[in-house]
Parts: structure tokens; sequence; C-alpha cells
């Protein structure tokens, strides 16, 4: 199910095909929409097409042939900034996207650019920050960050220009499983608030707690798409794009739950399991009942 298909999309992508400089063909025959409201996630083998496809969403790389309409409006030279201003983007190597001296002249940075008055701009970069848990580290280094906090402060300069669209390229790589949780938890909060995210993961059971609809990228190319149920129950779709299922999904499998409930996540295994194990206890004590 995506978010609300039945709304128009907030990006809408056709791209016959994208070849590099050197000739590698990184992406070809897409067409990919982000509906209001949803967490597209896209996963797929090294060399699949996700970031190629990530940075045509906000017109970073635009396509041989074909188009990108963002809010109804056709990209093209003279309008790019548009895009960029409704789909933010927050790269996987953060140190691309500092370049102040300071984490909250960092996060000013995109403000000032759109013309915002400097104390307006200063005020809604501390709330920004505070948002993703980072006002803490509004006067340092942005180079001397960790992996995660620059991620932190890449989401929080990408938040403060108030997109439509997040797009975040392997979100949780590098980051320690207190930080991913942050981060993944942030990701919730921002759906929540009504920006619908794009993202790309090897993290198949992050992918699976996180998203609304899962595509899955094969040699440049969205081979199949549908809810993390359809996908992940779809072993050999799975095996084309040489992916496994999450740990939910084997671990069902493997101890034969009844798999029509198919759980896709830890949190619905445990509970399969935890109503699994109150009706054997009730059975057992209806049993024990009937013996006396
Ligand atoms: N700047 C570039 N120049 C030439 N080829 C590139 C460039 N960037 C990506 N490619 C190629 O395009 C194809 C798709 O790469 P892309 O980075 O989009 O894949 P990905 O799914 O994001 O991979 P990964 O999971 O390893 O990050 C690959 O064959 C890659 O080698």
């Amino acid at each position: 199910m995506k978010g609300n298909e039945t709304a128009d999309p907030l990006v809408d992508l056709h791209c016959e095909a994208h070849t590099y400089p050197d000739g590698t063909v990184g992406m070809h025959d897409v067409d990919f929409q982000v509906y209001p409201d949803e967490v597209v996630a896209l996963i797929g083998g090294n060399g699949a097409g996700k970031s190629t496809l990530m940075e045509h969403l906000n017109a970073t790389l635009v396509p041989d042939e074909g188009e990108l309409v963002v809010d109804g409006t056709p990209i093209n030279e003279d309008n790019k900034s548009h895009a960029r201003k409704e789909v933010g983007f927050v790269f996987q190597d953060a140190d691309t996207q500092l370049v102040a001296p300071t984490v909250l002249d960092d996060v000013l940075f995109g403000l000032q650019n759109y013309g915002v008055p400097a104390d307006e701009a200063k005020e809604r970069a501390r709330e920004a920050l505070a948002t993703v848990d980072a006002g803490y580290l509004e006067d340092r280094i942005p180079h001397y960050l960790s992996g995660g906090e620059k991620r932190l402060v890449g989401l929080a300069g990408v938040l403060v220009l108030e997109p439509s669209v997040i797009v975040l390229d392997e979100p949780l790589a590098g980051l320690d499983p207190n930080r991913s949780r942050l981060v993944a938890d942030r990701i919730e909060q921002i759906h929540e608030e009504g920006i619908s995210v794009v993202l790309s993961t090897h993290d198949i059971d992050f992918a699976a707690d996180v998203a609304d609809r899962i595509c899955v990228m094969s040699e440049g190319n969205v081979i199949d798409e549908g809810t993390p149920r359809e996908v992940f129950y779809d072993l050999e779709l799975l095996a084309e794009a040489n992916l496994h299922p999450p740990s939910a999904v084997r671990v069902a499998r493997d101890i034969g739950l009844d798999i029509e409930t198919q759980p896709v996540t830890e949190a619905e295994l445990v509970e399969l399991l935890s109503e699994d194990e109150s009706e054997r206890t009730a059975t057992s004590q209806v049993d024990g009942h009937r013996t006396d």
C-alpha cells in the first residue's frame, strides 16, 4: 500500500536511463513516485541503482531522457531550486553536506540562501537541531563530529527548510545501535509530522520496521515493489535481488509459525508468539480441569 495513492504524487520521476560520464548506466526504465504520507525503502545489492535513483529525486542527477515533476511542477535547468527546496537530501557521507565553521551555522546556511532574516534563521536552526536531539552540538566544528552526529546535523539542515519529502541515503550506515535507534525514531517522527520519506538501506530488518512500501532494485531497475509483507514473503523476488528476508520472517518460517499471519518485524513476531503461548496455556488449563 502506498501512503496516499489517491493523492497526486509529490514527486513523479520518469527515467528511461541515466548514464554516468564514463558510460556506466546507473539506472534505466524507472518510473518512481513518492506520495504524501509514506515511507518508502529502496533495497537491493551493491550497485543496484539506489543512490542513482535517489539523486534524481531532487535533480542532483538528471535522466538522459525522462522527466522529473515535483509538486506538479516539471523541473528543468532553470527551476532545479524548486526540487531542492521540496525534496531534502541527507547524504550517506555527511561531510559532503557540512560546510560551515559551526554546526549552528551549517544548519542556518540553507535558510540564509533563501533570504530568511538572521534572527528568525537562528531560531529555526536551533529548533531543527532540537528536533533531532542535537542542540548540544550547536557550537561544535562539523568536521570533527562523529559519523552519527554528522548524520543528525545533516538531517537538521534538511528539516529546517521544511521540505515535503526527505531522502536519506543509507541513514543507519556506520551508526552504533543507540544512534541507529535514534535516527530510526527521528524518521518515524518526521513521517508523523506529515513529511514523506524515501530511504535506501542494506538493513532489511530496519526496512521492514520503518517502511510502508518497499521497492526492490536490481541492475539499475526497480524490479518489484509492494508492502513489506508482499515483498518479504516473496522469496523468489528476494533471491533475484540477492537479498535475504528479515529475521522475523526467517524465524517465523523456521519454527513453522502459521505464516498466514506473516509477521515482518520482531515486534509482530513477539506478539504472535505471546498470543500462541497464551492460547497454549489456556488450552492446557482447560485440559487439566478435564482430567481432574
Ligand atoms: N559517479 C559514477 N560514475 C560511474 N558509475 C557510477 C557512478 N556512481 C554510480 N555508478 C555506477 O552506477 C551503478 C549504480 O550505482 P549506485 O551507487 O546507484 O548503486 P547503489 O544501489 O546505491 O549501491 P550501494 O548499495 O553499493 O551503495 C553501479 O554500477 C555504479 O558502479
